[in-house]
């Protein structure tokens, strides 16, 4: 059976998000999966964020490392920018779910806010170029399993859990697949590869690399974690195969409880506390580089200093990460400014011992 756009209505889809650092081989294994996938007659949609989102948004988000605290204002901008930018890629795919089995022609022309337009135009490129729709509307082909690949980062949870969301409201399947390998091997690879990002960015990234915890998240259980150290094995493969195929004969539905909101306003509470905390680091990290400054400590020194003082504020803001969200899930009260005013004094002291250990005095 049919929709007036051609389309066999018994399409069975899920979202399989890929993530991991830069360079960990995202892209090649996305190839790969494609290749196994498409020997079992099922169709593939591959939405890579790097094609998608213009390499200026790309370049303006890449995590900031350490001593470069002075333009905060412009920093909130961009990540708000990017942020953007990835909420269009979200909003293409979500129309896209939704025309697929409706009975409506792919005509979706928005794609976002004013800026972000050229993320829809981008992603309708890419369904041309992967003949998406032909294939789809050929009611003779086996492909009635069509599986999205969405390649990025991705490297906060809240980052994936906006994807689950996605696919819980259009009833489809959702997987995650975490590539990972020792650090020293991404930067290594991003440098063979013409040193695509700086190494701190890469560092940075994996300091905040948050990967997927199906025993702590629930909604997280449909992942596989794949060592990308060496070549893919055999059994690897067939491990990711097991899990996007579990993830399309099982699709999510749509909310029945209020569990998916509670989580998203535990999230969301989170992320305030956080983002105020981390205004705060960075006031007392640009204080402590002024101190030092006027200590007259050498160049090389005060490159330590920051980065000393970058680690010591990434590791800070995960561990409060944790502390909130472990709080939250217990159902505890947590007063955001009490939250803030702890932190605050808690990072205060470990940037003075920071400071003693390399000899900076107030
Ligand atoms: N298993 C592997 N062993 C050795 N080299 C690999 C492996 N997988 C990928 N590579 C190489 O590492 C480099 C980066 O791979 P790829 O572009 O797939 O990474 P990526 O995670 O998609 O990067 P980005 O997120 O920056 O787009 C490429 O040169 C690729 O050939």
């Amino acid at each position: 059976m049919q929709s007036s756009a051609g389309v066999c209505e018994s399409v069975r889809v899920c979202v399989c998000v890929l993530c991991g650092l830069p360079a960990v081989g995202k892209s090649t294994l996305t190839h790969l999966l494609c290749d196994h996938l498409h020997t079992l007659g099922w169709r593939t949609f591959l939405i890579s964020y790097d094609e998608l989102i213009p390499e200026q948004a790309f370049l303006l988000h890449t995590p900031r490392t350490g001593d470069d605290d002075d333009d905060e204002e412009e920093e909130d901008k961009e990540q708000a920018g990017w942020k953007q930018y990835r909420q269009a890629v979200l909003e293409c795919v979500e129309v896209f779910l939704q025309e697929l089995n409706a009975d409506m022609p792919h005509t979706h022309t928005g794609g976002g806010e004013v800026g972000t337009g050229s993320v829809c135009v981008r992603f309708k490129e890419a369904m041309k170029k992967q003949q998406i729709l032909p294939t789809l509307q050929d009611t003779h082909s086996r492909a009635q399993r069509l599986v999205l690949l969405l390649d990025d980062n991705f490297y906060y949870q809240s980052m994936r859990y906006r994807v689950y969301q996605l696919a819980r409201r259009r009833s489809v399947g959702f997987c995650e697949v975490y590539l990972h390998c020792p650090l020293e091997v991404c930067l290594h690879r991003n440098r063979v590869r013409g040193q695509l990002l700086p190494d701190d960015v890469i560092t940075e990234m994996s300091n905040r690399m948050e990967p997927p915890n199906p025993e702590k998240n629930q909604w997280e259980r449909n992942s596989v974690t794949v060592d990308n150290t060496h070549s893919v094995t055999h059994t690897q493969l067939q491990e990711m195969l097991q899990v996007i195929s579990s993830a399309i004969e099982y699709p999510l539905n749509p909310v029945q409880d209020d569990s998916e909101q509670k989580e998203a306003d535990r999230q969301r509470c989170a992320c305030s506390v956080l983002h105020q905390v981390d205004q705060v680091c960075r006031r007392l990290v640009s204080q402590v580089m002024l101190t030092a400054r006027g200590c007259r400590l050498s160049a090389e020194k005060m490159k330590m200093l920051a980065r000393d003082l970058s680690e010591e504020k990434s590791g800070f803001l995960q561990e409060l990460r944790a502390q909130v969200l472990q709080l939250l899930a217990q159902d505890e009260c947590v007063c955001v400014e009490r939250v803030v005013t702890m932190a605050t004094d808690t990072f205060t002291r470990r940037t003075h011992v920071t400071m003693e250990r390399h000899g900076v005095h107030s």
